[in-house]
């Protein structure tokens, strides 16, 4: 397949959304594990979690107080107050042994459990004392300052369901609600292959050679969107050398991530390689602007699917590869519920051109004060470049062949 030039006509290349579609298609969804819940923040969930209490777990008070009777306040008033004897304490973490007795009342503290007896809390701010006397100046309506048991979830309830993908917040959700372990889908296992001849593992790079940006970005990446840090290979642009390299790495993993050699030139070896170890490629050549050679294939060994995303080597590429394709692909394997990419929407606060290839563009946002998202283009696009990261905040499509106006709506990722 000839590559299309950047002048030129891009018929041949894969439509991004057509590219994403595939991976629904492709993907197989990992095998369930069951994980302690302590181990499964940012796993997937297989199977829908049930609370096993209900919450809160018993009546308890709201807030610092007297546990009493709404009933022995009913006359209070400010000329004829209520005086009730205190006749107990109830503290957190400890069951009232007894019933508060009628006409009394017990010093209770916030998440303490009401004795049997007792339907209201008055807070200690409106509570006068006179040594072991209770003096209340108004009645309150019954319940007052009372958290019911099962008023936020009965015990059996669904609080969470399979696709979602477990956060701090839910991880709490469901500690508080008694769930011990989840079942959830195993974590894909990725191994990484940083291609070329010019990039220096290891101190400066010779007089041809560049700093490795590929490397330091997918570690990274992985790590902030809750992955293990993949194993990363450095390998030279040899054919044998590659091919030793990718055999080993496909075997040993769910999804293989290769950066660099995979345009037309000489030296790009993925794609030759990928199909003499049996990989079946899906496509190659994205309508995408930067990291148009992006290659998937997909190889079946037994029961156990491999996946092959070879991202172009331009750090630029690799970028809108990861945050896109990458995603996008971790999303099937993992069963998620709604698949990355997780578009948002947003306005252009400048025009932007049109290219033939869809444009993945860096920009800053800012939100006005009606709540507007603002997108603003960044200098220093090229795929070659990265400077610009320092700024961006959102990663912007812009549709192949359309030029933009000023407040045109685009889609967005966060950075
Ligand atoms: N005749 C054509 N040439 C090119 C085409 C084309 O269609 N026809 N496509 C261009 C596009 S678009 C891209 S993107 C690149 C992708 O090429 P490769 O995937 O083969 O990547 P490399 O050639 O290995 O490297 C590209 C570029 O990136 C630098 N690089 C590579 N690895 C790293 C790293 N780990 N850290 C930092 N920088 C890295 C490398 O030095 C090159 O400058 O092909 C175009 N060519
Ligand atoms: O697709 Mo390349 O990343 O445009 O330079």
């Amino acid at each position: 397949m000839a590559a299309a030039d950047d002048c030129g006509h891009h018929g041949r290349l894969l439509p991004l959304d057509d590219a994403l579609a595939s991976y629904g298609r492709e993907v197989r969804v990992l095998a369930t594990e069951t994980v302690a819940l302590t181990q499964a923040l940012h796993r997937v969930l297989a199977e829908p979690v049930t609370a096993a209490v209900d919450l809160p777990m018993f009546t308890q008070s709201a807030v610092d107080g007297y546990a009493l009777r709404a009933a022995d306040l009913a006359a209070a008033t400010d000329a004829a107050p209520q005086r009730l004897p205190l006749s107990g304490e109830v503290r957190a973490g400890v069951a009232p042994t007894a019933a508060l007795p009628a006409g009394q009342t017990w010093r209770i503290f916030t998440g303490g459990r009401l004795p049997d007896g007792a339907d209201t809390v008055a807070r200690q701010e409106i509570v006068e004392r006179d040594g072991d006397i209770a003096i209340l100046r108004d009645a309150l309506p019954c319940g007052t300052d009372v958290r019911d048991r099962g008023e936020e979830l009965r015990a059996g309830s669904t609080l969470a369901t399979p696709g979602q993908r477990v956060h701090s917040g839910l991880l709490a959700a469901l500690a508080m609600a008694g769930v011990a372990s989840v079942a959830v889908r195993r974590a894909p296992r990725i191994r990484v292959l940083v291609t070329g001849d010019e990039v220096a593992t290891s101190g400066a790079p010779g007089e041809a050679g560049v700093f490795d940006a590929n490397g330091p970005l997918t570690r990274a990446w992985f790590s902030e969107h809750g992955y293990a840090a993949p194993r990363i290979d450095y390998v030279v642009d040899d054919r044998a050398a590659l091919e030793a390299a990718m055999r080993d790495a496909l075997a040993d993993s769910d999804l293989l991530l290769t950066t660099g050699g995979v345009s037309v030139g000489d030296h790009d070896l993925i794609r030759p390689v990928a199909t003499d170890l049996g990989v079946r490629e899906v496509f190659w050549q994205v309508a995408q602007k930067p990291g148009k050679p992006l290659y998937f294939g997909v190889r079946d060994d037994g029961a156990q699917r491999r996946l092959l995303i070879g991202l172009p080597g331009n750090p630029g590429a690799v970028l809108m590869g990861l945050h896109l394709h990458v995603a996008a692909i971790l999303s099937q394997l993992q069963g998620e519920a709604e698949p990355a990419p997780h578009w948002r929407d947003g306005r252009l606060a400048a025009a932007v051109r049109a290219d033939a290839r869809e444009q993945l563009l860096r920009m800053t946002l800012r939100i006005d004060s009606d709540g507007q998202v603002w997108l603003e283009r960044l200098g220093r696009q090229a795929s070659h470049m990265l400077s610009n990261l320092s700024a961006a905040t959102a990663l912007v499509r812009i549709p192949a062949g359309t030029a933009l106006d000023t407040g045109a709506h685009v889609r967005w990722l966060g950075l």
